[in-house]
């Protein structure tokens, strides 16, 4: 993924056949498929299948796991037919190669972020992994690594690489999804949490509420890169 592809829009931990679809009308670009056994998100790969196969065509299907073996990983994409894997946990950059040899899948590598320091991390996935997704990281002693509604300080990406793109995720809403795209000016942006009613519980109107200001200010971000572009 670069600066130069659409911006993808990314709702992640859907799990019944009528959020998906407001998702889908929505016209989210991704949508996500957990899982973390411990996460509220959870689906069994059976469920998934099923809800993948409401979605296939129609946007892109994305399987989120943390610390699966590439057997594993090829396992579920036997059954779910994803088109991308997101690896959420602790994955080295040979592991994300592993994955992505053993599914040939499209691997979104998640990364979290508390400090400056750990920016670092993303030139090391940078040509490994085919997009990374920056993410807060979990509160301590969390059950699950990610999915908190947390956002992390978004000033921090200003000292990140311009040429290194990546996706926006944590603490994501419909209230403040156009100002962290204004100040992080990410590649496309993920949520799960934020447009929820309760933990795990997705609700229609925040979804397509989430999409249309995301849509938004990622075209004001377009139309301000080509004037910008222009003066040059
Ligand atoms: O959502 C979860 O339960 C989850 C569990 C394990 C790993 C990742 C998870 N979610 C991902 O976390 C980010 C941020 O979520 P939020 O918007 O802050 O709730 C997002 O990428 C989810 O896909």
């Amino acid at each position: 993924m670069t600066h130069g592809d659409a911006f993808p829009i990314k709702i992640c931990g859907l799990s019944t056949p009528e959020t998906l679809e407001a998702a889908l009308a929505a016209g989210a670009d991704m949508i996500g498929l957990n899982f973390h056994p411990k996460s509220p998100r959870y689906v069994t790969p059976q469920r998934a299948a099923e809800l993948a196969d409401q979605a296939r065509g129609r946007t892109g299907i994305v399987a989120l796991v943390v610390d699966y073996t590439p057997e594993q990983a090829a396992e579920l994409v036997r059954i779910v037919r994803p088109d991308w894997m997101q690896l959420h946990g602790k994955e080295t950059p040979e592991q994300v190669a592993a994955i992505k040899a053993a599914t040939g899948l499209p691997v979104m590598k998640a990364l979290g972020v508390a400090t400056a320091a750990d920016l670092d991390q993303v030139a090391l996935y940078h040509g490994v992994a085919d997009a990374i997704l920056l993410d807060a990281k979990p509160p301590k002693d969390a059950a699950y690594p990610g999915g908190h509604g947390k956002p992390f300080d978004w000033n921090l990406v200003a000292g990140l690489d311009p040429a290194l793109a990546f996706m926006l995720s944590g603490g994501l809403d419909p209230a403040n999804v156009s100002q962290a795209i204004g100040v992080v000016r990410p590649a496309g942006v993920d949520v799960s949490s934020g447009v929820e009613r309760a933990p795990g519980v997705k609700d229609i109107g925040r979804i397509s509420e989430f999409v249309r200001a995301a849509r938004a200010a990622a075209k004001a971000l377009n139309d301000d890169q080509l004037k910008k572009a222009g003066q040059a």
